[in-house]
């Protein structure tokens, strides 16, 4: 029996298995790999591997890499479930303790953004908010952060989290990160590299703390994180993978413990651009002018209307200000968009 067959069952891979245990937890399951590297599968889309104590991890880092928080965003997952194939393929070797995560399987197998809450706004104890209670996506979000403080516990140096999306709109700039926001923490060089490595060349700088997943691994386990946004939704199967080939590399390379590449200096930019401003639904009165069919980072010109309701006016400041994720169908208090100024 392959090893794949044994930690998944007869013809499944590790997403098949998620999706078809997407209503209930997976049993626990460890098997390893000829070459001594472990493989746990702690729940449903969670697995830990772990390289024998007797390899060298020579970048000496810990690697979360999340994909599926919103389930309908299909291209990161099968870009994570085509590394585990190669690894359990026994095509290269692990050289760092990796938690790899699938977010949110119900939503992944009937391909929507959530079942019944934004799961990417449970994270750092908003989970147990009463409002919350009893739903799926606040269940899973205790679980993931448990599982994450676990590692953690185990793995803190250099302890990284990449937490992969793709956007509902087209976006002028296609692949953009977003940097959570920890008071006096600069991003580090070597993450700036990582990410133009994987073809990303946006940096948004996040101007306060939120309740997202990269939010939580940056403040609660001191991570550097980053929500990193790799192109357009698509249904699992309509994806162009090759699209996506910058991302893979670059985290094989990490997982395989190698040096990063030498940089291009003329033609490796980072365009940085910092938050100035969360959207918030505010309820009734609440009127937002951006049409819903502009792409993310179109710039609206000093003095343009954003929104308004009615007792405040949003208006963009002295210098042009560009819209990322406008999505006024979201529930009040939540964030219809956010507003961005250039840094550089
Ligand atoms: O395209 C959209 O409107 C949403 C894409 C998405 O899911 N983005 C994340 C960003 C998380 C962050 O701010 O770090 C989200 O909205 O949860
Ligand atoms: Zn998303």
């Amino acid at each position: 029996m392959s090893v794949r067959e044994l930690l998944f069952g007869t013809g499944r891979d590790w997403l098949s298995h998620t999706l078809s245990t997407a209503e209930h937890a997976s049993s626990e399951k460890v098997v390893v790999l000829d070459d001594g590297t472990g493989v746990q599968r702690q729940d449903t889309g969670l697995l830990y591997l772990e390289p024998p104590a007797s390899r060298s991890n020579p970048n000496n880092e810990s690697l979360i890499v999340s994909a599926g928080i919103h389930g309908n965003e299909t291209a990161p997952i099968e870009v994570l479930n085509h590394l585990l194939n190669e690894l359990l393929d026994g095509q290269w070797h692990l050289a760092c303790p990796v938690l790899l995560i699938l977010g949110n399987p119900p939503a992944m197998d009937t391909g929507v953004r959530f079942t019944d809450v934004n799961l990417n706004r449970l994270f750092g104890g908003a989970h147990r908010k009463p409002e919350y209670h009893g739903l799926p996506e606040a269940e899973r979000a205790r679980v993931l952060e448990r599982a994450c403080d676990a590692f953690s516990a185990r793995h803190s140096t250099n302890l990284c989290h990449y937490d992969l999306h793709t956007a509902i709109r087209p976006s002028l700039r296609e692949k953009f990160a977003l940097y959570p926001f920890v008071d006096g923490r600069d991003v580090p060089q070597g993450q700036v590299d990582f990410l133009l490595e994987a073809e990303v060349n946006t940096l948004l700088l996040q101007h306060r703390e939120g309740t997202t997943f990269s939010s939580f691994s940056s403040t609660a386990l001191g991570a550097e994180s980053f929500t990193v946004e790799l192109g357009k939704a698509l249904p699992f199967g309509q994806n162009d993978l090759t699209r996506f080939s910058g991302v893979s590399n670059a985290l094989r390379r990490r997982m395989k413990g190698e040096a990063p590449p030498k940089q291009d200096g003329a033609s490796q930019q980072m365009t940085i651009f910092k938050v100035v401003h969360e959207i918030l639904n505010t309820g009734d009165s609440f009127r937002f002018h951006v049409p819903d069919d502009v792409p993310n980072f179109t710039m609206y010109d000093p003095g343009t209307v954003i929104w308004e309701d009615d007792g405040t006016c949003y208006r963009v400041g002295d210098s042009p200000e560009g819209i990322i994720f406008p999505n006024r169908n979201v529930p009040v208090n939540q964030r219809v968009g956010l507003m961005i100024r250039p840094c550089n």
